[in-house]
């Protein structure tokens, strides 16, 4: 799987972190200036192919939930859109606000969202793990979507009522059969890409960014259960509530952000 203790338990609760790894001139996240975004023709639809089976577990790590999948095999996979490559899913997570007000780590022209949800895919074409690929300069592409408070997503129930059995850090449980395809929106044709990082150590700048512009809509409630969760092992005497976990924005340093509609 594509994610291990020691390096996610860098991670400290309100991880704001260094501003920029030194030396790094495309970390992530970034807001999108929408007209300084260049339309690409060459880019391509996007193609999921995810396959319930292959979700194994969900789990606190100390700074989101990660929903996991086995990334043994090409079962679940990305291609296409700014790809040249097969990407394998290996896991997803979210970012999220104390307040509806903020909690995106992208924004668009400035605009925050409640929370964000990241799909992340190793370039199984190139590298034969997930390790090898998180250090590589196209060896991950994450597909990041904008979650608005609205109407319940009867997909996310599921993930919902899984919650409060991790409610404390390093808690796992099992959850099968979970479709992530649900929780794209239902245009994935209209994205901007640009090249960039992991927005929580190791940082590495080996990551392709998709970010979807249409959002998908999640219930005051169901955002309240994400607000439940805790930061801290239930050893610990003082609970923390799991709220902001978000980086701070990062420079552009030049990049194009390059958009797959005009
Ligand atoms: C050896 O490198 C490893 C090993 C195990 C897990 C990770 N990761 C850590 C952070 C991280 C941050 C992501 S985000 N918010 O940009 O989508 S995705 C991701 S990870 O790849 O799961 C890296
Ligand atoms: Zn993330």
């Amino acid at each position: 799987a594509c994610s291990s203790k020691y390096v996610l338990s860098q991670m400290h609760p309100m991880w704001q972190g260094p501003l920029a790894v030194p030396g790094g001139d495309r970390q992530s996240p970034i807001d999108i200036v929408v007209r300084k975004s260049v339309f690409d023709s060459e880019l391509k639809p996007l193609v999921t192919e995810y396959n319930p089976e292959t979700c194994q577990q969900i789990w606190n790590n100390g700074y989101s939930f990660l929903v996991e999948y086995d990334d043994t095999t090409d079962k679940s996979t990305l291609k296409g859109g700014p790809l040249q490559d097969k990407f394998r899913l290996c896991q997803f997570h979210f970012h999220w606000g104390e307040s509806n007000a903020w909690g995106s780590e992208h924004t668009v022209d400035r605009r925050l969202f409640p929370a964000e949800l990241h799909l992340v895919h190793w370039n199984s074409d190139k590298y034969s793990l997930f390790e090898e690929a998180v250090m590589e300069d196209n060896g991950l592409a994450v597909i990041g979507v904008f979650l608005k408070v609205g109407k319940r997503h009867e997909g996310l129930q599921k993930l919902v009522d899984a919650l409060p059995a991790i409610r404390h850090k390093d808690s796992v449980v099992e959850f099968t059969r979970f479709d992530p395809a649900c929780l794209l929106p239902v245009n994935i044709d209209d994205y901007w890409t640009y090249h960039g990082s992991l927005t929580t150590p190791p940082l590495t700048e080996s990551v392709t960014w998709i970010v979807m512009k249409q959002h998908i809509e999640v219930s005051h409630d169901q955002l309240a259960v994400f607000r439940s969760l805790l930061f801290t092992s239930a050893e610990e005497d003082v609970q923390k509530s799991m709220v902001n976990n978000f980086r701070v924005q990062q420079p552009l340093c030049g990049r194009t952000i390059r958009s797959s509609f005009s």
